[in-house]
């Protein structure tokens, strides 16, 4: 079966930082991976490779079976819609309404008519409408995305893959201004969200109890190298926070 993500010998530089250097790395269908370490240690670079948005200036990465970098055109789009992310600032458009937000999670399946189109009448609204749900959004639907608190913004964020249905879900601190109960929600739902199309989760967690509740395995990062691969039924919650330095 093809790995959903495969780095061989990949390594990141800039300048004489070298963000990060995978000897070998793959993670298959059904696997929910907690990528943890410490602020600067790779994290980020490797979900940017995951994505196609960064691109490694040695070895190489799969995504999906194919290589973003010999890619152009219209088959990278179609690359790039199979792959979801939640990112850090959740590049979400503050004075659009949330639903246009929403549905930017389907660009890379729409033509460009049927997208400005849709910003004049909402397309697909009844998708839009059942991920709000799932996220305790369903009444903020032509809000103002700008108008919503921070956790609410991630929900939005976390919507949007929902009506994407990417077979490679990523999330970069997903659940970084959610309160403990819409944090599990969201991890939860992003775990589904991979697992039911039988694609994978990467998610970097800064909260090791996160990772233990809602991954399958995690993988370590420390200046750049991993450090750390187990299954998570291999680590306990006092494994975990050694690696973080932290008290257990
Ligand atoms: N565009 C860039 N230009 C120069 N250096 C970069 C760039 N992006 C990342 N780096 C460097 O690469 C290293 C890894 O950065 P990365 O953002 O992947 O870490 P991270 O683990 O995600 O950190 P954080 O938890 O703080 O988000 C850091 O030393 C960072 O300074």
């Amino acid at each position: 079966m093809t790995a959903v993500l495969r780095l061989d010998g990949a390594e990141v530089r800039y300048g004489r930082t070298t963000a990060l250097a995978v000897v070998d790395l793959t993670v298959g269908p059904g696997e929910r991976v907690a990528v943890v370490g410490a602020s600067g240690a790779g994290k980020s670079t490797l979900l940017g490779l995951a994505n196609g948005s960064v691109l490694p200036t040695a070895g190489s990465v799969r995504v999906l079976g194919a290589d973003p970098a010999a890619l152009r055109g219209r088959a990278l789009r179609q690359l790039r819609a199979r792959v979801g992310t939640v990112h850090q600032h959740l590049e979400l458009v503050g004075q659009l309404r949330v639903v246009h937000n929403v549905n930017a999670g389907r660009l890379g399946a729409w033509s460009g008519l049927r997208a400005a189109w849709s910003l004049v009448r909402p397309q697909g609204l009844p998708d839009v409408e059942a991920a709000l749900d799932r996220v305790g959004l369903a009444d903020r639907v032509y809000e103002r995305t700008e108008r919503l608190s921070g956790g609410q913004r991630q929900r939005v964020a976390i919507a949007r893959l929902l009506v994407q249905q990417p077979d490679l879900v990523l999330a970069d601190e997903p659940a970084s201004a959610l309160d403990p109960v819409l944090a599990d929600q969201a991890l939860r739902l992003l775990g589904e969200l991979a697992l039911e199309r039988g694609g994978a989760l990467l998610a970097c967690l800064h909260d090791p109890a996160m990772a233990l509740r809602h991954c399958d395995r995690v993988v370590g990062l420390a200046a750049g190298r991993v450090v750390l691969d187990e299954p998570v039924a291999a680590l306990s919650a006092a494994d975990l926070a050694a690696f973080y330095g932290a008290p257990a």
